[in-house]
This record gives structure tokens, C-alpha cells and sequence, in this order.
């Protein structure tokens, strides 16, 4: 489903009222009254109340009175407290305050901390809030008045309905900005925003219910760059085709570099979810000394020996890899290589030299830490990295709290300013490309915290690489895949430690429900 920026909602505003000609009061109307009766619906029990609507200073404020002119419409009792001065209200929201008043003698309005504090003890407990302070206009942390609005809402025991978006969360990146309001249920318009679906704002929506206010869908479609929500309906859409004809060398055939001592399960981890992920060959590049081991372990994958030095691949490996990836369609290397010195540079040397597309995790990114350059040698948008937030933190030598911040914009920013396809993992991982695209993935749980898990989302990236799947919808997809394949495992076994080796058997049905 297609997620909007707050400045892409915007523009469609913009676009719908100057370019279509709806005015900006028929939205307005028509966003107050759909919410009322989804508030309506969703609470019949509390019915008729009471309510009490939270208005700010902006639109978000003026849906907030059509929504409360709309209830009083229905028998519900409701009173409005507006948070700025009468006269501090402009357009659409002055329009219909002014209306609202002469509607309803409920009308209050608290313009510090002193009013508030003494129309909110007056006011009695209200059995649901609605939440019109702030939505797609906050700019700053909120402070003052509206901060205690938020506290005392978040002391409350109602119900609270958040219009638009919960209050304090950025509608870019999900970010709480000072304080925020912890939502029953959040009422949008349009489409999704970025903020109602990554954390912690996703974790203040509630339940997000989209309501549509006349925007037409064309406009939507126009707004670019994409964000993507990827739940089974997009991730069926970039599932790449099954043809009935096709034979192995029809699905590619992925090269895997990984393993050192002591880490042979990463590597087989990884061949074994290139396989499941479609991949119709994987040869897996090993360390000698592992060679035995890994042709016991694995089946289906192809395995080759190599060269290595203190139990990691040695640069002695170089030759021998860019050969075998002549007649490869990607490259998957990380797992389990090890932080050794000439494999470090063994990594560096392929990344700059294979020209396939490649996906690096693991010990490969730890490889490229300092040496961001390489990038620059590669063809933009066909590299893959997948780090957590530890690994992209050491990649590009900040904090992790730097990388946490905002994770939309870190992985917007490191994606282009290095041509490459960023999964930045974690609840809600992101997938950020050089174009600006953003997939926000929708499946996975805390089950998937275990070792192994990263190595298997190797395979699975690697192997829909080399079905040709563009790089950026590759990694989203098999993120998707990855964490859909979680969900069912979860669902028989909870998700308190799942193993790697248990999910691996998961992906062929989690896929097959999506085609
Ligand atoms: N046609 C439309 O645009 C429609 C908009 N809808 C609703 O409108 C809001 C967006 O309204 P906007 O006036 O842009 O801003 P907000 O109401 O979200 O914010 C109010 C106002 O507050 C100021 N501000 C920003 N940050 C702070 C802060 N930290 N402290 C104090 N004040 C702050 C800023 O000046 C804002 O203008 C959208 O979410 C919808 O709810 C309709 O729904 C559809 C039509
Ligand atoms: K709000």
C-alpha cells in the first residue's frame, strides 16, 4: 500500500484544492465527518459519551470540530476545548470553530497552563478523548500547553481517538517529538504516513483506520519518491514470475561467500536460503578446511573449497572467486567470514571487482567499515547491504544512536549518497534505495532475534538477485518473505527464540500463500 510523507499529504492537499478545485473546507468536512462516524461505530458502547474533542491551533484543530459538530448532530454529548485564542484560528479551522459555536454553548478555550488546568478539572472524565492538538504540521517538540494537554490525556483511562495522527509523532518518520499521545485508535486520511507505521510512532496509533476524504487516488499515485508499506498484497505484486518452462538455469544461480571456523552454519544458513528463496543453482565458497563439513551439511547447494589463512578465506581466494562468478548471476557474501585481516580485504576486493549484484551482511559490511569509497566503484542500486543497527553504525562510523534517531532519514541518506539498497533492520526493518524509494516492511517478530535469522535473509536476497529481481524490490521482498515466514512459525511455536533451521522450512509455504 502507498505510505505518504507529511510534505507528499501536502502537496495532494495542495493539488486537490488549487489544481482539482475542491475546496479545502469540502475535506475538511469530509474528514471530520468520516471520522465521527467511525468514532461512532467503533464506540457505540460509550455512547452518547461524555466526549470531550482536544482542538489545536490548525487544521488538525478544525477537523477536530467537524468531528465534534458531527457527534452533537448524532445525540452525543460533547464538549470542545480549543488550545488557542479564538482569533488565533485562520481558514478552514476559523470556519468551522465559528460554526461550531453557534452550534454549541460547549465550546472552551485554554491558551496556557493555568486554563487548561482549570477547564480540564472542570470538565469532569470524559469516556473518550479525541485528539485534534496536532497532525501532519508539527514542526518542533511540543512544548507548554500542549504538553500538559498530552500528559494529562495520557493519565486518562478514555478512550482516545487520534485524528490524523497521534499528537507529537512526526508523520515523516514515526519520531516523538517532546511528548506524544498514546492512541486507542488513529483515524488518517488518504493514505497511511510514514510516522503511523515506523517505531515508536507505530506503537502510538492504536488501531490506524484510513478514511477517505475525496482526494483523488491519481494524485496519490503521482507523488514520488515511492514509500511502500509491504504487506502481502505489495510483496505478491513484486514476486518475480514462475514461468511453467522454466528450468534451473531459468532462476539464476547465486555464488554464497562465507564461513570460517567455528562459523560454518552462517554460510549454510545462507545456501540453504538462497534455495528456499527460488534460486535455481547456489554455489557456496568456503574455506578448505570447512569443505568436509559443509558438503555434510548441505544438499542442494554446490560447494568449493578455497584457500583460507587462521581459519577465514584468504586473499589467496580472489582468483578463484572471480571465476567462479562468471557464470553467476549475484553474489552473497558475509556470513560467517570472520573479522580476519586478509579476509577483510578479500571482501574488498570482490565488492569493488565482481560487477554482479551483490548483497553483503555480516562480517562482510564490518569488512567495508572505513572504506565507503568502494561503493563509488559499483554500478549505483545494485548492491544490497543489511545491516542492524550495530553493523550500520560501524559501516558508516557514528553512534547507533545516530543510525536510531531517525531511521528514515539515515537510510534514505546512506542509500543515496551511496548508490546501494540499505536494509536497516530491526521491528519494522526499512529498505531504503538510491532513487529515494522507501519500503517499510510489515511482517516479522521478536522471535526473529536469534543468530542465523540474518544469515537466511542472505539467501533469500541473493536468491531473487540472481532471479533478476531488481535489487531494491529484491531485499524488500525477501525482508517480507523473511519475516511472513516468522509469522507463521510463531504462530504454532510463539515467538520466544525461533531457530534459523526452523524458519528455513517456512519459506516455501509462506511463499506459496503469496502467489
Ligand atoms: N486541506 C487540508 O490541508 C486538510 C488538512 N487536514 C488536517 O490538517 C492537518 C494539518 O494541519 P496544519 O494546519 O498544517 O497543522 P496542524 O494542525 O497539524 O498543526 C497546527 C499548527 O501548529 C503549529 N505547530 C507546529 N509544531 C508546533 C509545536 N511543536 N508547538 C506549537 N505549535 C506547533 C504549526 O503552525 C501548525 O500549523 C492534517 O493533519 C489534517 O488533520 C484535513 O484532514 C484534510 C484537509
Ligand atoms: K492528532
Amino acid at each position: 500500500m502507498r505510505v505518504l510523507s507529511a510534505q507528499q499529504m501536502r502537496e495532494v492537499d495542495r493539488r486537490t484544492i488549487e489544481d482539482i478545485g475542491i475546496p479545502g473546507a469540502v475535506l475538511m468536512e469530509n474528514a471530520g465527518r468520516g471520522a465521527a462516524a467511525r468514532i461512532a461505530a467503533r464506540y457505540a458502547d460509550v455512547f452518547p459519551g461524555p466526549v470531550l474533542v482536544l482542538a489545536g491551533k490548525g487544521n488538525n484543530g478544525g477537523d477536530g470540530f467537524v468531528i465534534a459538530r458531527c457527534l452533537l448532530e448524532q445525540g452525543w454529548q460533547v464538549s470542545t476545548l480549543a488550545l488557542a485564542e479564538r482569533s488565533a484560528y485562520s481558514g478552514d479551522a476559523a470556519l468551522n470553530l465559528e460554526v461550531l459555536l453557534r452550534l454549541s454553548d460547549a465550546v472552551g478555550f485554554a491558551c496556557d497552563e493555568t486554563q487548561l488546568g482549570s477547564a480540564l478539572a472542570a470538565g469532569g472524565n470524559p469516556r473518550l478523548v479525541v485528539d485534534a492538538l496536532f497532525g501532519t504540521g508539527l514542526s518542533s517538540a511540543v512544548r507548554g500547553h500542549f504538553a500538559a494537554a498530552i500528559a494529562w490525556l495520557n493519565a486518562q483511562s478514555a478512550a482516545v481517538v487520534a485524528v490524523d495522527i497521534p499528537s507529537g509523532v512526526h508523520a515523516d518518520n514515526g519520531c516523538v517529538l517532546g511528548c506524544a499521545v498514546q492512541a486507542s485508535l488513529t483515524l488518517t486520511f488518504a493514505r497511511p504516513k510514514i510516522g503511523h507505521l515506523v517505531y515508536p510512532g507505530a506503537g502510538l496509533v492504536g488501531a490506524l483506520e484510513v478514511v477517505e476524504i475525496g482526494i483523488p487516488a491519481a494524485l496519490v499515485e503521482a507523488c514520488r519518491p515511492h514509500n511502500l508499506w509491504v504487506d502481502d498484497e505489495a510483496a505478491r505484486r513484486l514476486l518475480p514470475p514462475r514461468p511453467a518452462g522454466g528450468h534451473k538455469g531459468t532462476f539464476g544461480h547465486l555464488l554464497v561467500m562465507g564461513g570460517s571456523t567455528g562459523k560454518s552454519g552462517a554460510a549454510a544458513l545462507a545456501a540453504d536460503g538462497a534455495v528456499r528463496g527460488g534460486a535455481g543453482l547456489v554455489t557456496l565458497g568456503c574455506p578448505a578446511q570447512l569443505h568436509d563439513i559443509l558438503e555434510i551439511k548441505l544438499t542442494e547447494p554446490m560447494t568449493v573449497p578455497l584457500p583460507q589463512v587462521d581459519g577465514g578465506l584468504s586473499l589467496q581466494a580472489l582468483e578463484s572467486l572471480l571465476a567462479l562468478s562468471q557464470d553467476k548471476q549475484a553474489l552473497a557474501l558475509g556470513p560467517g567470514l570472520g573479522q580476519g585481516e586478509e579476509t577483510g580485504a578479500l571482501v574488498r576486493r570482490l565488492v569493488r571487482d565482481c560487477p554482479l549484484p551483490q548483497v553483503i551482511d555480516a562480517d562482510g559490511l564490518n569488512a567495508l567499515a572505513g572504506h565507503l569509497e568502494i561503493f563509488s566503484a559499483r554500478e549505483p542500486g545494485t548492491t544490497v547491504l543489511t545491516p542492524h543497527p550495530g553493523e550500520m553504525a560501524r559501516l558508516a562510523g557514528v553512534a547507533v544512536a545516530d543510525v536510531q534517531q531517525d531511521r528514515v532519514a539515515f537510510a534514505r541518506a546512506f542509500a543515496e549518497a551511496h548508490g546501494v539498497v540499505l536494509v536497516l533492520k530491526g521491528a519494522r526493518s526499512l529498505t531504503a534505495t538510491p532513487d529515494g524509494r522507501l519500503y517499510i516492511n510489515a511482517s516479522g517478530n521478536p522471535g526473529m532475534a536469534s543468530g542465523g535469522m540474518g544469515d537466511v535473509l542472505t539467501g533469500l536476497i541473493g536468491a531473487f538477485l540472481a532471479q533478476g529481481v531488481e535489487a531494491g524490490a529484491a531485499a524488500a521482498l525477501a525482508v517480507y518473505l523473511h519475516g511472513r515466514a516468522a509469522d507463521r512459525l510463531a504462530l504454532r511455536l510463539g515467538n520466544a527464540g525461533l531457530a534459523a533451521t526452523d524458519l528455513l522450512r517456512e519459506i516455501p509455504a509462506a511463499r506459496h500463500e503469496l502467489s
